[in-house]
């Protein structure tokens, strides 16, 4: 059921209805009219999915332009022949009965109190809340095969019916698996982490609520089946569910058009809410002459003129990337849809995972990395800066900072040995990728602030971030619980450290929402620092699991950290 059939006219839920409808109606043709403005999209649509121009369903536009798919052919000659050969009429004498506003209405209002969905089957009532949806795998001793071993009841091999105990399994998602182990054949199954919520019921384009699967951001889903370009069917990575349900695809999440289409499509026939300007069917008879005509006219006539609408979905993330480009801390927003991952466990003596720490400024990020290094001095580091001001005299090299030369500063810059580097009073100081790599390479876990918009270059194999967003509580816990704190402030005071003001709580509050929107995606835990105890002890835990637990990673980490260089200004005062 693709989104692109479903534009075209067959899909599932649009089979249904429109089948439905011409029923309905006694009528065997519906055209939809689309006008130029609306092209470009449809252009696209069909170029994406050549070969699928709908039989019952049309589109037409203007004359002039060239039919979608039929590189030699007018819209209006395309049309024309396509009535003549399904009608017998010409399109003229069709064109000249369609406009009687009772009938229109008469339509409208019949197939706006129709529910036109398809109905599921029920799912089975023994179905086992613990079983997994599909089959479990062995290999076979003597041969070597991989065979199924069990099916779960009313699974989704269960209910495909094509899947038997004892069967051979001989690839999977197109990989042979002659040579592999059960557990390598369960590798080769795609999981993916959800980094947008979905809920099937606010989705004006999902074809079939009840089939649809309901996520939220970070869940890791296991993916089914990808056949359909628009609707992939997926499970969720959690035991206790077991059933596969559709969820957009990659590409249709990403997709500008998805409901700049759609919505008009699927609300042309409810009630009270709007038909796209410009955007009209035609429902033909069999050459009856009964005619009706969904129109501009109708629009106009109830009231529900509206210009064109985008989905919630696409709303977010202009809002989003307007955001970002107001503000230079922070690039430009992908679409965030799905990440492909694969589990980790971290084996015993095996370098740490990288701990990185974003949050806004003041949040605390310095305060839980310091109580942490109290903890266990052993266990944790942190990276000693790169400065290329003069060492002072109670310092020493190595442990406030790596003191050296402004050329040599320069030169490490250009060789891309920093992470962030920034210059305050004419001095250079930063943060270089051997000094992560020096605590790393003493088996302690390595504890790294850093800008969020770094996180992305930090993603290799090497490293493995694992990713802590320290979040602010509420303004009035800000209060209650800052009384005694102090506020580094950046450039208007000159780095001087002061109490918190109820402005700063305000821009923490407003700079930690812009974070999460954009980079939220990329967090695998966040804390909320209210009480900082029990910040602190969120924080161990879950960093105690980091290392001893199964986690999931992203299947394509880069092998090399690919220019990750970022000029911080440290305004207000030096590092640490
Ligand atoms: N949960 C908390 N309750 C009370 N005070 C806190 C809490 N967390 C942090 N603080 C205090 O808030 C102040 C700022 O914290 P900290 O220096 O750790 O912030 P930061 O995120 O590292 O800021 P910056 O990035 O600007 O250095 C410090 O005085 C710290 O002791």
């Amino acid at each position: 059921m693709s989104f692109l059939r479903r534009v075209a006219g067959l899909s599932l839920r649009d089979r249904v209805r429109s089948s439905a409808i011409r029923e309905e109606l006694g009528v065997e043709l519906l055209l939809l009219r689309v006008e130029r403005s609306q092209m470009r999209w449809l252009g696209h649509l069909v170029r994406m999915s050549p070969g699928r121009l709908p039989g019952e369903v049309l589109w037409a536009c203007p004359s002039g332009r060239r039919a979608p798919g039929r590189p030699r052919t007018r819209w209006r000659d395309y049309v024309s022949r396509l009535v003549w050969e399904r009608l017998g009429i010409p399109l003229d004498k069709l064109e000249e009965v369609a406009g009687e506003r009772e009938s229109i209405l008469s339509v409208h209002d019949t197939v706006a109190q129709k529910n036109y969905d398809p109905e599921l089957p029920p799912l089975p009532e023994d179905i086992d809340d613990d079983e997994d949806s599909g089959a479990t795998i062995r290999r076979d001793d003597d041969t070597g095969a991989i065979l199924v071993a069990r099916i779960m009841k009313g699974g989704a091999a269960d209910r495909s019916g094509l899947i038997h105990i004892g069967d051979e399994l001989k690839e999977v998602n197109g990989i042979p698996v002659d040579d592999k182990k059960p557990e390598e054949v369960i590798r080769i199954l795609v999981f993916v982490k959800a980094l947008f919520n979905f809920d099937p019921n606010e989705d004006k384009a999902i074809p079939c609520k009840e089939a649809g699967l309901a996520f939220k951001k970070g869940s890791i889903l296991q993916i089914m089946s990808q056949d359909d370009a628009t609707w992939w069917q997926a499970r969720l990575e959690v035991e206790a569910n077991p059933r596969a349900g559709l969820i957009p695809s990659k590409q249709f999440q990403e997709s500008p058009i998805q409901s700049f289409f759609l919505e008009d499509l699927i609300f042309f026939f409810q009630p009270h809410l709007m038909l796209v300007q410009s955007f009209f069917s035609v429902i033909f008879t069999d050459g009856q002459i009964r005619v009706h005509i969904l129109a501009e006219e109708l629009i106009n006539t109830i009231g529900f003129r509206r210009s064109f609408r985008l989905s919630k979905r696409d709303k977010k993330t202009n809002k989003a990337m307007y955001e970002s480009k107001k503000s230079e801390m922070y690039d430009m927003a992908d679409v965030p849809t799905y990440e492909e991952v694969t589990p980790y466990h971290r084996l015993a003596g095996a370098k740490h995972r990288l701990v990185v720490f974003v949050g806004p400024t003041g949040v605390g990020l310095n305060e839980l990395k310091k109580k942490l290094l109290i903890s266990d001095p052993q266990h944790f580091g942190v990276t000693i800066p790169h400065t290329s001001r003069a060492k002072r005299n109670q310092e020493s090299d190595g442990v406030e900072y790596h003191f050296i030369s402004k050329h040599l500063f320069e030169t490490d810059i250009h060789n891309n040995k920093f992470i962030e580097y920034g210059e305050y009073k004419g001095n250079y100081y930063g943060t270089s990728l051997d000094s992560i790599r020096s605590i790393l390479s003493k088996n302690k876990v390595c504890l790294l602030d850093v800008q969020p918009q770094m996180i992305k270059h930090l993603r290799t194999a090497e490293f493995k971030p694992f990713v802590v967003f320290v979040k602010p509580p509420l303004i009035e816990r800000l209060s209650e619980t800052r009384q005694n704190a102090k506020f580094m402030s950046g450039k208007e005071d000159k780095g001087s450290v002061r109490p918190f003001k109820e402005e700063d709580f305000q821009e923490m509050v407003r700079t930690s929402e812009v974070m999460e929107n954009q980079y939220g995606h990329l967090f695998d835990k966040v804390i909320v620092n209210d009480d900082l105890s029990i910040a602190f002890n969120e924080l161990r835990m879950v960093l105690r699991t980091v290392e001893t637990e199964t986690h999931w990673v992203p299947l394509r980490l880069d092998s090399d950290l690919c220019c990750a260089l970022v000029w911080t200004w440290i305004s207000g005062s030096e590092q640490n």
